[in-house]
Protein backbone atom coordinates (compact mmCIF):
# COMPACT_ATOMS: atom_id res chain seq x y z
CA UNK A 1 0.00 0.00 0.00
CA UNK A 2 1.32 3.11 -1.00
CA UNK A 3 2.32 5.83 1.90
CA UNK A 4 -0.54 8.58 3.10
CA UNK A 5 0.75 12.06 2.40
CA UNK A 6 1.04 12.85 5.98
CA UNK A 7 3.20 9.88 6.32
CA UNK A 8 5.54 11.12 3.24
CA UNK A 9 5.34 14.56 4.66
CA UNK A 10 6.74 13.17 7.82
CA UNK A 11 9.65 11.11 6.29
CA UNK A 12 10.61 14.25 4.41
CA UNK A 13 10.59 16.36 7.32
CA UNK A 14 12.95 13.85 9.46
CA UNK A 15 14.94 12.90 6.62
CA UNK A 16 15.78 16.85 6.01
CA UNK A 17 16.11 17.49 10.54
CA UNK A 18 18.72 14.04 10.47
CA UNK A 19 20.21 16.38 7.14
CA UNK A 20 20.52 19.82 9.18
CA UNK A 21 21.65 18.14 12.58
CA UNK A 22 24.28 16.41 10.39
CA UNK A 23 25.39 19.54 8.46
CA UNK A 24 25.59 21.43 11.91
CA UNK A 25 28.08 18.59 13.17
CA UNK A 26 29.90 19.27 9.72
CA UNK A 27 30.32 22.48 9.60
CA UNK A 28 31.59 22.44 13.26
CA UNK A 29 34.22 19.68 13.58
CA UNK A 30 35.18 18.82 10.19
CA UNK A 31 37.86 20.19 7.81
CA UNK A 32 36.92 22.51 4.71
CA UNK A 33 37.32 19.48 2.12
CA UNK A 34 35.07 17.35 4.02
CA UNK A 35 32.63 19.92 4.16
CA UNK A 36 33.10 20.98 0.30
CA UNK A 37 32.35 17.63 -0.34
CA UNK A 38 29.20 17.09 1.91
CA UNK A 39 27.86 20.44 0.49
CA UNK A 40 28.31 19.11 -3.24
CA UNK A 41 26.12 16.10 -2.95
CA UNK A 42 23.45 18.04 -0.49
CA UNK A 43 23.16 20.23 -3.63
CA UNK A 44 22.55 17.09 -5.33
CA UNK A 45 20.69 15.29 -3.11
CA UNK A 46 17.86 18.59 -2.55
CA UNK A 47 17.72 19.14 -6.53
CA UNK A 48 16.05 16.10 -6.47
CA UNK A 49 13.33 17.70 -4.15
CA UNK A 50 13.94 21.36 -5.33
CA UNK A 51 11.76 22.33 -8.16
CA UNK A 52 12.71 25.47 -9.37
CA UNK A 53 15.83 26.14 -11.80
CA UNK A 54 18.29 28.57 -11.77
CA UNK A 55 20.25 30.51 -14.42
CA UNK A 56 22.57 32.93 -13.78
CA UNK A 57 24.19 35.54 -16.31
CA UNK A 58 27.54 36.84 -15.50
CA UNK A 59 29.15 40.21 -16.32
CA UNK A 60 32.45 38.74 -17.52
CA UNK A 61 32.97 35.48 -19.29
CA UNK A 62 35.86 33.94 -20.35
CA UNK A 63 39.02 33.22 -19.66
CA UNK A 64 40.12 36.50 -21.09
CA UNK A 65 36.85 38.17 -19.31
CA UNK A 66 35.14 39.65 -21.81
CA UNK A 67 32.23 41.63 -21.30
CA UNK A 68 29.40 39.37 -21.55
CA UNK A 69 26.89 41.20 -24.31
CA UNK A 70 23.80 38.75 -22.35
CA UNK A 71 24.89 40.58 -19.05
CA UNK A 72 24.03 44.18 -20.88
CA UNK A 73 20.89 42.99 -22.81
CA UNK A 74 19.41 41.48 -19.34
CA UNK A 75 20.83 44.86 -17.87
CA UNK A 76 18.99 46.89 -20.22
CA UNK A 77 15.72 44.71 -20.06
CA UNK A 78 15.62 44.81 -16.08
CA UNK A 79 16.43 48.60 -15.81
CA UNK A 80 13.14 49.01 -18.49
CA UNK A 81 10.49 46.77 -16.85
CA UNK A 82 12.09 46.38 -13.32
CA UNK A 83 12.34 50.53 -12.45
CA UNK A 84 8.17 50.60 -11.48
CA UNK A 85 8.34 46.96 -9.23
CA UNK A 86 11.91 47.25 -7.49
CA UNK A 87 11.80 48.75 -4.24
CA UNK A 88 16.10 49.39 -4.18
CA UNK A 89 17.47 50.70 -7.47
CA UNK A 90 20.53 52.36 -8.37
CA UNK A 91 20.64 55.48 -10.67
CA UNK A 92 23.17 56.21 -13.48
CA UNK A 93 23.49 59.29 -16.23
CA UNK A 94 22.06 58.39 -19.14
CA UNK A 95 22.55 59.53 -22.84
CA UNK A 96 22.85 63.20 -23.21
CA UNK A 97 23.80 63.45 -20.03
CA UNK A 98 20.23 65.00 -18.94
CA UNK A 99 18.60 62.16 -17.14
CA UNK A 100 19.16 59.24 -14.72
CA UNK A 101 18.62 55.80 -15.80
CA UNK A 102 17.21 53.81 -13.05
CA UNK A 103 17.81 50.17 -13.07
CA UNK A 104 18.34 47.41 -9.88
CA UNK A 105 20.31 47.82 -6.80
CA UNK A 106 22.37 44.82 -6.00
CA UNK A 107 20.65 41.76 -4.15
CA UNK A 108 17.30 43.12 -5.54
CA UNK A 109 14.74 40.81 -6.37
CA UNK A 110 12.05 41.05 -9.20
CA UNK A 111 9.14 39.25 -10.29
CA UNK A 112 8.59 39.10 -14.22
CA UNK A 113 5.87 37.11 -15.95
CA UNK A 114 5.59 35.52 -19.33
CA UNK A 115 2.79 33.41 -20.95
CA UNK A 116 1.60 32.53 -17.70
CA UNK A 117 5.21 31.52 -16.02
CA UNK A 118 6.01 33.68 -13.00
CA UNK A 119 9.47 34.17 -12.58
CA UNK A 120 12.32 35.71 -10.47
CA UNK A 121 15.09 38.35 -11.21
CA UNK A 122 17.92 38.72 -8.48
CA UNK A 123 21.09 40.83 -8.98
CA UNK A 124 24.21 39.90 -7.10
CA UNK A 125 27.79 39.64 -7.03
CA UNK A 126 30.81 37.84 -6.11
CA UNK A 127 33.98 39.14 -4.67
CA UNK A 128 36.86 37.17 -5.52
CA UNK A 129 40.61 38.01 -4.64
CA UNK A 130 43.02 38.44 -7.31
CA UNK A 131 46.29 40.18 -7.82
CA UNK A 132 48.11 42.12 -10.12
CA UNK A 133 51.57 43.19 -10.09
CA UNK A 134 52.32 41.88 -6.71
CA UNK A 135 49.13 43.33 -5.37
CA UNK A 136 46.41 41.66 -3.95
CA UNK A 137 42.87 42.83 -4.00
CA UNK A 138 39.16 42.59 -4.45
CA UNK A 139 37.08 41.97 -7.32
CA UNK A 140 33.58 42.31 -7.80
CA UNK A 141 31.98 40.11 -10.48
CA UNK A 142 28.13 40.99 -10.97
CA UNK A 143 25.62 38.73 -12.14
CA UNK A 144 21.77 38.31 -12.69
CA UNK A 145 20.15 34.85 -11.52
CA UNK A 146 16.78 34.33 -13.25
CA UNK A 147 14.67 31.41 -11.22
CA UNK A 148 11.05 29.70 -12.60
CA UNK A 149 9.55 26.50 -12.00
CA UNK A 150 10.81 23.34 -14.03
CA UNK A 151 7.88 22.85 -15.24
CA UNK A 152 8.33 25.98 -17.38
CA UNK A 153 11.34 24.86 -18.36
CA UNK A 154 10.65 25.59 -22.53
CA UNK A 155 8.74 28.45 -22.53
CA UNK A 156 11.87 30.27 -20.35
CA UNK A 157 14.91 28.55 -21.85
CA UNK A 158 13.27 29.27 -25.58
CA UNK A 159 11.18 32.36 -25.90
CA UNK A 160 11.16 34.15 -22.46
CA UNK A 161 15.37 34.71 -22.82
CA UNK A 162 14.79 35.19 -26.58
CA UNK A 163 12.27 38.06 -25.75
CA UNK A 164 14.77 39.37 -23.02
CA UNK A 165 17.57 39.40 -25.22
CA UNK A 166 16.01 41.24 -28.02
CA UNK A 167 14.00 43.57 -26.00
CA UNK A 168 17.53 44.20 -23.91
CA UNK A 169 19.26 45.07 -27.46
CA UNK A 170 16.72 47.52 -28.43
CA UNK A 171 16.34 49.54 -25.16
CA UNK A 172 20.38 49.71 -25.31
CA UNK A 173 20.10 50.86 -29.04
CA UNK A 174 17.72 53.75 -27.83
CA UNK A 175 19.75 54.62 -24.62
CA UNK A 176 23.56 54.39 -26.05
CA UNK A 177 25.73 57.38 -26.35
CA UNK A 178 27.22 57.06 -30.35
CA UNK A 179 30.82 57.03 -30.43
CA UNK A 180 33.25 58.70 -33.07
CA UNK A 181 36.58 56.05 -33.08
CA UNK A 182 39.71 56.95 -34.41
CA UNK A 183 43.05 55.03 -34.88
CA UNK A 184 45.13 58.47 -35.25
CA UNK A 185 48.30 57.49 -33.74
CA UNK A 186 48.77 60.31 -31.47
CA UNK A 187 45.78 58.57 -29.11
CA UNK A 188 47.11 54.56 -29.91
CA UNK A 189 49.95 53.73 -27.82
CA UNK A 190 49.16 54.83 -24.48
CA UNK A 191 50.16 51.74 -22.05
CA UNK A 192 47.27 50.90 -20.41
CA UNK A 193 45.33 50.69 -23.87
CA UNK A 194 43.74 47.01 -24.78
CA UNK A 195 42.19 48.49 -28.15
CA UNK A 196 43.59 49.99 -31.03
CA UNK A 197 40.59 52.62 -31.69
CA UNK A 198 40.13 55.59 -29.39
CA UNK A 199 36.97 57.38 -29.16
CA UNK A 200 34.91 60.23 -28.38
CA UNK A 201 31.25 60.76 -28.10
CA UNK A 202 29.61 61.21 -31.20
CA UNK A 203 27.56 64.32 -31.54
CA UNK A 204 27.37 65.91 -34.94
CA UNK A 205 24.22 67.30 -35.65
CA UNK A 206 23.75 66.69 -39.42
CA UNK A 207 20.79 64.94 -40.60
CA UNK A 208 19.06 64.34 -43.94
CA UNK A 209 16.58 66.90 -43.51
CA UNK A 210 19.30 70.09 -42.60
CA UNK A 211 20.96 68.67 -45.91
CA UNK A 212 21.47 70.43 -49.05
CA UNK A 213 20.34 67.30 -51.83
CA UNK A 214 17.49 67.38 -54.18
CA UNK A 215 14.32 65.80 -52.24
CA UNK A 216 14.01 62.53 -54.38
CA UNK A 217 17.99 61.82 -54.35
CA UNK A 218 17.52 62.21 -50.34
CA UNK A 219 14.61 60.31 -49.95
CA UNK A 220 16.17 57.64 -52.43
CA UNK A 221 19.24 57.13 -50.18
CA UNK A 222 17.73 57.16 -47.01
CA UNK A 223 15.26 54.75 -48.65
CA UNK A 224 18.65 52.86 -48.90
CA UNK A 225 19.95 52.76 -45.68
CA UNK A 226 17.09 52.39 -43.52
CA UNK A 227 16.59 49.31 -46.02
CA UNK A 228 19.80 47.95 -45.30
CA UNK A 229 18.84 48.74 -41.05
CA UNK A 230 16.14 46.61 -41.63
CA UNK A 231 17.01 43.55 -43.88
CA UNK A 232 19.48 41.01 -41.56
CA UNK A 233 16.74 38.22 -42.51
CA UNK A 234 17.37 38.87 -45.78
CA UNK A 235 21.00 38.76 -45.97
CA UNK A 236 21.38 35.58 -44.23
CA UNK A 237 18.41 34.00 -46.85
CA UNK A 238 21.21 35.11 -49.24
CA UNK A 239 24.13 33.72 -47.49
CA UNK A 240 25.86 37.58 -47.94
CA UNK A 241 27.40 39.17 -44.76
CA UNK A 242 25.23 41.85 -43.36
CA UNK A 243 27.09 44.67 -44.79
CA UNK A 244 27.08 47.89 -47.50
CA UNK A 245 29.42 49.36 -48.88
CA UNK A 246 29.06 53.55 -49.95
CA UNK A 247 31.29 55.73 -52.03
CA UNK A 248 30.52 59.10 -51.70
CA UNK A 249 32.25 61.13 -54.69
CA UNK A 250 32.33 64.87 -55.79
CA UNK A 251 34.48 68.51 -55.20
CA UNK A 252 35.23 69.79 -51.95
CA UNK A 253 32.41 71.09 -50.01
CA UNK A 254 29.47 69.38 -51.51
CA UNK A 255 28.53 67.63 -48.50
CA UNK A 256 30.26 63.99 -48.63
CA UNK A 257 31.22 64.27 -44.44
CA UNK A 258 28.11 66.18 -43.54
CA UNK A 259 26.35 62.96 -45.46
CA UNK A 260 28.16 60.34 -43.21
CA UNK A 261 27.15 62.07 -39.97
CA UNK A 262 23.45 62.33 -41.45
CA UNK A 263 23.74 58.23 -42.00
CA UNK A 264 24.67 57.67 -38.57
CA UNK A 265 22.55 60.00 -36.96
CA UNK A 266 19.79 58.51 -39.16
CA UNK A 267 20.86 54.71 -38.16
CA UNK A 268 22.29 55.26 -34.87
CA UNK A 269 25.07 53.92 -35.67
CA UNK A 270 29.21 54.49 -34.05
CA UNK A 271 31.25 56.09 -36.24
CA UNK A 272 34.96 54.83 -37.01
CA UNK A 273 37.01 57.00 -38.99
CA UNK A 274 40.18 55.24 -40.40
CA UNK A 275 42.60 56.95 -41.13
CA UNK A 276 44.63 54.61 -43.46
CA UNK A 277 47.61 56.64 -43.11
CA UNK A 278 48.10 55.64 -39.89
CA UNK A 279 47.86 51.68 -39.99
CA UNK A 280 51.00 50.01 -40.48
CA UNK A 281 50.27 46.62 -42.40
CA UNK A 282 47.46 44.89 -43.58
CA UNK A 283 47.80 42.56 -39.96
CA UNK A 284 47.18 45.69 -38.43
CA UNK A 285 44.14 46.52 -40.92
CA UNK A 286 42.48 43.32 -40.10
CA UNK A 287 42.88 43.41 -36.26
CA UNK A 288 41.39 46.66 -36.03
CA UNK A 289 38.36 45.18 -38.42
CA UNK A 290 37.82 42.85 -35.95
CA UNK A 291 37.66 45.49 -32.90
CA UNK A 292 35.14 47.36 -34.71
CA UNK A 293 31.39 46.76 -32.83
CA UNK A 294 27.92 45.85 -35.18
CA UNK A 295 25.92 48.97 -35.63
CA UNK A 296 29.12 51.21 -37.08
CA UNK A 297 29.90 52.97 -40.10
CA UNK A 298 33.72 52.58 -41.55
CA UNK A 299 34.56 55.27 -42.84
CA UNK A 300 37.72 55.91 -45.17
CA UNK A 301 38.14 59.71 -46.19
CA UNK A 302 39.67 60.47 -49.31
CA UNK A 303 40.25 57.14 -49.99
CA UNK A 304 42.33 58.33 -53.45
CA UNK A 305 45.10 59.56 -50.70
CA UNK A 306 45.04 56.97 -48.65
CA UNK A 307 46.44 54.85 -51.27
CA UNK A 308 48.98 55.18 -54.17
CA UNK A 309 46.01 53.91 -56.48
CA UNK A 310 45.95 57.26 -58.23
CA UNK A 311 48.22 59.14 -60.64
CA UNK A 312 50.98 61.99 -59.89
CA UNK A 313 47.99 64.30 -59.55
CA UNK A 314 49.47 67.82 -59.80
CA UNK A 315 51.61 69.20 -63.63
CA UNK A 316 54.46 71.20 -62.92
CA UNK A 317 53.47 74.90 -63.00
CA UNK A 318 49.87 73.71 -62.74
CA UNK A 319 48.09 75.99 -60.06
CA UNK A 320 45.82 74.20 -57.46
CA UNK A 321 43.04 75.67 -55.32
CA UNK A 322 43.36 75.54 -51.29
CA UNK A 323 41.27 72.27 -50.82
CA UNK A 324 43.55 70.40 -53.58
CA UNK A 325 46.78 71.79 -52.36
CA UNK A 326 46.14 70.21 -48.90
CA UNK A 327 45.08 66.94 -50.19
CA UNK A 328 48.02 66.95 -52.29
CA UNK A 329 50.10 67.08 -49.19
CA UNK A 330 48.34 64.63 -47.55
CA UNK A 331 48.50 62.53 -50.31
CA UNK A 332 52.65 63.44 -50.79
CA UNK A 333 52.93 62.61 -46.88
CA UNK A 334 51.36 59.79 -47.60
CA UNK A 335 53.41 58.70 -49.93
CA UNK A 336 56.67 59.45 -48.10
CA UNK A 337 55.40 57.70 -45.36
CA UNK A 338 55.43 54.43 -47.52
CA UNK A 339 58.77 55.31 -48.98
CA UNK A 340 59.95 54.74 -45.45
CA UNK A 341 59.12 51.53 -45.34
CA UNK A 342 56.32 52.16 -42.26
CA UNK A 343 53.30 50.86 -43.66
CA UNK A 344 52.32 47.77 -46.25
CA UNK A 345 48.62 48.51 -46.36
CA UNK A 346 48.25 46.80 -50.12
CA UNK A 347 45.11 47.29 -52.42
CA UNK A 348 44.58 43.46 -51.43
CA UNK A 349 44.63 44.56 -48.18
CA UNK A 350 41.90 46.54 -48.38
CA UNK A 351 39.68 44.63 -50.23
CA UNK A 352 40.14 42.04 -48.18
CA UNK A 353 39.18 44.43 -45.49
CA UNK A 354 36.27 45.15 -47.29
CA UNK A 355 34.78 42.20 -48.21
CA UNK A 356 37.17 38.92 -47.38
CA UNK A 357 36.16 36.24 -44.82
CA UNK A 358 36.98 38.63 -42.02
CA UNK A 359 34.88 41.46 -42.82
CA UNK A 360 32.20 39.20 -41.90
CA UNK A 361 32.93 39.01 -37.97
CA UNK A 362 30.58 41.87 -36.34
CA UNK A 363 27.55 42.26 -38.82
CA UNK A 364 25.52 45.00 -39.52
CA UNK A 365 27.90 47.60 -41.11
CA UNK A 366 28.87 50.07 -43.63
CA UNK A 367 31.80 51.09 -44.91
CA UNK A 368 31.79 54.60 -46.56
CA UNK A 369 34.71 55.86 -48.89
CA UNK A 370 34.78 59.48 -49.99
CA UNK A 371 37.02 61.16 -52.57
CA UNK A 372 37.19 63.91 -54.86
CA UNK A 373 38.65 61.75 -57.86
CA UNK A 374 36.45 58.91 -58.48
CA UNK A 375 37.88 58.61 -61.78
CA UNK A 376 41.34 57.86 -60.83
CA UNK A 377 40.07 54.85 -58.46
CA UNK A 378 41.32 51.52 -58.88
CA UNK A 379 38.20 49.69 -60.53
CA UNK A 380 38.69 46.92 -58.66
CA UNK A 381 38.27 48.72 -55.33
CA UNK A 382 34.67 50.53 -56.36
CA UNK A 383 32.90 47.86 -58.39
CA UNK A 384 29.60 47.06 -57.24
CA UNK A 385 29.75 44.17 -54.18
CA UNK A 386 32.19 46.03 -52.46
CA UNK A 387 30.76 49.75 -52.97
CA UNK A 388 27.59 48.92 -53.97
CA UNK A 389 26.22 51.76 -53.68
CA UNK A 390 27.59 54.93 -55.54
CA UNK A 391 26.56 58.53 -54.66
CA UNK A 392 27.66 61.23 -56.51
CA UNK A 393 27.26 65.24 -54.55
CA UNK A 394 27.62 68.20 -56.83
CA UNK A 395 27.23 71.81 -56.72
CA UNK A 396 24.62 73.26 -54.81
CA UNK A 397 21.33 73.20 -57.06
CA UNK A 398 18.34 76.04 -56.27
CA UNK A 399 16.58 73.08 -54.33
CA UNK A 400 19.38 72.85 -51.91
CA UNK A 401 19.95 76.47 -51.91
CA UNK A 402 16.06 76.56 -50.36
CA UNK A 403 16.94 74.44 -47.67
CA UNK A 404 20.10 75.77 -46.37
CA UNK A 405 17.89 79.20 -46.51
CA UNK A 406 15.50 77.42 -44.02
CA UNK A 407 18.06 76.38 -42.23
CA UNK A 408 20.29 79.36 -41.65
CA UNK A 409 17.49 81.79 -42.19
CA UNK A 410 14.01 80.08 -41.58
CA UNK A 411 13.10 81.79 -45.02
CA UNK A 412 11.08 79.85 -47.22
CA UNK A 413 10.70 82.17 -49.97
CA UNK A 414 12.30 85.86 -50.59
CA UNK A 415 11.70 88.06 -53.50
CA UNK A 416 15.36 87.97 -54.14
CA UNK A 417 15.44 83.97 -54.62
CA UNK A 418 14.39 84.80 -58.55
CA UNK A 419 18.33 86.22 -58.78
CA UNK A 420 19.83 83.64 -57.11
CA UNK A 421 17.93 80.73 -58.89
CA UNK A 422 19.28 82.88 -62.39
CA UNK A 423 22.28 82.99 -61.17
CA UNK A 424 23.10 79.29 -60.14
CA UNK A 425 21.46 78.01 -63.67
CA UNK A 426 25.42 79.95 -64.87
CA UNK A 427 27.22 79.21 -62.26
CA UNK A 428 28.79 76.71 -59.77
CA UNK A 429 28.96 77.16 -56.19
CA UNK A 430 29.23 74.44 -53.17
CA UNK A 431 26.88 74.07 -50.36
CA UNK A 432 29.75 74.81 -47.92
CA UNK A 433 30.28 78.51 -49.85
CA UNK A 434 26.51 78.85 -49.98
CA UNK A 435 25.94 77.92 -46.34
CA UNK A 436 28.92 80.26 -45.67
CA UNK A 437 27.55 83.35 -47.45
CA UNK A 438 23.61 82.82 -45.30
CA UNK A 439 25.48 82.59 -42.21
CA UNK A 440 25.17 85.93 -40.38
CA UNK A 441 28.54 87.66 -39.71
CA UNK A 442 26.92 89.64 -36.89
CA UNK A 443 23.91 90.57 -34.56
CA UNK A 444 23.03 92.98 -37.14
CA UNK A 445 22.91 90.66 -40.21
CA UNK A 446 19.63 90.22 -41.65
CA UNK A 447 18.26 87.98 -44.11
CA UNK A 448 19.13 90.56 -46.62
CA UNK A 449 22.63 90.86 -46.15
CA UNK A 450 22.81 87.01 -46.03
CA UNK A 451 21.04 86.85 -49.85
CA UNK A 452 23.07 90.04 -51.06
CA UNK A 453 25.93 88.15 -49.89
CA UNK A 454 25.76 85.23 -51.37
CA UNK A 455 24.25 86.86 -54.96
CA UNK A 456 27.84 88.57 -54.82
CA UNK A 457 29.74 85.46 -54.27
CA UNK A 458 27.74 83.79 -57.54
CA UNK A 459 28.21 87.07 -59.29
CA UNK A 460 32.14 86.56 -58.45
CA UNK A 461 32.16 82.95 -59.13
CA UNK A 462 30.41 83.45 -62.81
CA UNK A 463 33.20 86.29 -63.08
CA UNK A 464 35.88 83.86 -62.13
CA UNK A 465 34.52 81.04 -64.64
CA UNK A 466 34.27 83.22 -67.46
CA UNK A 467 37.52 84.33 -67.24
CA UNK A 468 39.37 80.61 -66.51
CA UNK A 469 37.32 79.80 -69.57
CA UNK A 470 38.88 82.70 -71.68
CA UNK A 471 42.32 82.08 -70.40
CA UNK A 472 41.71 77.95 -71.29
CA UNK A 473 40.03 79.23 -75.01
CA UNK A 474 43.39 81.58 -75.29
CA UNK A 475 45.80 78.72 -74.03
CA UNK A 476 44.51 76.09 -76.56
CA UNK A 477 44.51 78.28 -79.58
CA UNK A 478 47.88 79.11 -78.71
CA UNK A 479 49.14 75.70 -78.79
CA UNK A 480 47.01 75.01 -81.82
CA UNK A 481 48.53 77.82 -83.39
CA UNK A 482 52.44 76.75 -82.39
CA UNK A 483 51.96 73.09 -83.92
CA UNK A 484 50.47 74.75 -87.21
CA UNK A 485 53.79 76.97 -87.20
CA UNK A 486 51.34 79.74 -87.56
CA UNK A 487 51.63 82.54 -84.71
CA UNK A 488 48.25 83.87 -83.97
CA UNK A 489 47.88 87.12 -82.61
CA UNK A 490 46.40 87.43 -78.91
CA UNK A 491 43.68 89.79 -78.43
N1 LIG B 1 24.92 69.18 -49.07
C1 LIG B 1 25.10 69.95 -47.98
N2 LIG B 1 24.08 70.27 -47.17
C2 LIG B 1 24.26 71.04 -46.10
N3 LIG B 1 25.43 71.57 -45.73
C3 LIG B 1 26.48 71.30 -46.51
C4 LIG B 1 26.38 70.46 -47.65
N4 LIG B 1 27.58 70.37 -48.24
C5 LIG B 1 28.41 71.08 -47.48
N5 LIG B 1 27.76 71.65 -46.44
C6 LIG B 1 28.35 72.53 -45.44
O1 LIG B 1 29.70 72.73 -45.80
C7 LIG B 1 30.61 72.25 -44.82
C8 LIG B 1 31.66 71.38 -45.48
O2 LIG B 1 31.05 70.24 -46.03
P1 LIG B 1 31.70 68.78 -45.98
O3 LIG B 1 32.84 68.77 -45.04
O4 LIG B 1 30.62 67.80 -45.76
O5 LIG B 1 32.24 68.68 -47.46
P2 LIG B 1 33.05 67.48 -48.13
O6 LIG B 1 32.32 67.13 -49.39
O7 LIG B 1 33.27 66.42 -47.16
O8 LIG B 1 34.40 68.21 -48.53
P3 LIG B 1 35.86 67.55 -48.73
O9 LIG B 1 35.86 66.84 -50.05
O10 LIG B 1 36.78 68.73 -48.76
O11 LIG B 1 36.12 66.65 -47.57
C9 LIG B 1 29.77 71.48 -43.84
O12 LIG B 1 30.15 71.75 -42.54
C10 LIG B 1 28.35 71.95 -44.06
O13 LIG B 1 28.07 73.00 -43.19
MG1 LIG C 1 35.02 65.68 -46.21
Amino acid sequence: MPPTMTEMWATMGSTIASFMFIWAIISQYCPYEVRRSFEKYTQRFMSFFYPYIKISIHEFTGERLKRNEAYADVEAYLSANSSKSAKRLKAEMGKDCTKLVLSMDEYERVTDEFRGAKLWWVSSKVVSPTSSMGHYHEQERRYYRLTFHKKYREIITEAYLRHVVKEGKEIRVKNKQRKLYTNSPGYRWSSFKTTMWSHIVFEHPATFETMALEPEKKHEIMEDLVTFSKSKDFYARIGKSWKRGYLLYGPPGTGKSTMIAAMANLLNYDVYDLELTAVKDNTELRKLLIETTTKSIIVIEDIDCSLDLTGQRKKKGEKLSDDDEKKLDKEISWREHKEEGSSKVTLSGLLNFIDGLWSACGGERLIVFTTNYVEKLDPALIRRGRMDKHIGLSYCSFEGFKVLAKNYLNLETHPMFDTIRGLMRETNITPADVAENLMPKSPSYDEEKCLSSLIQALEEAKEEAAKTAGEEFTEKAEKEAMTAGDPVKVL
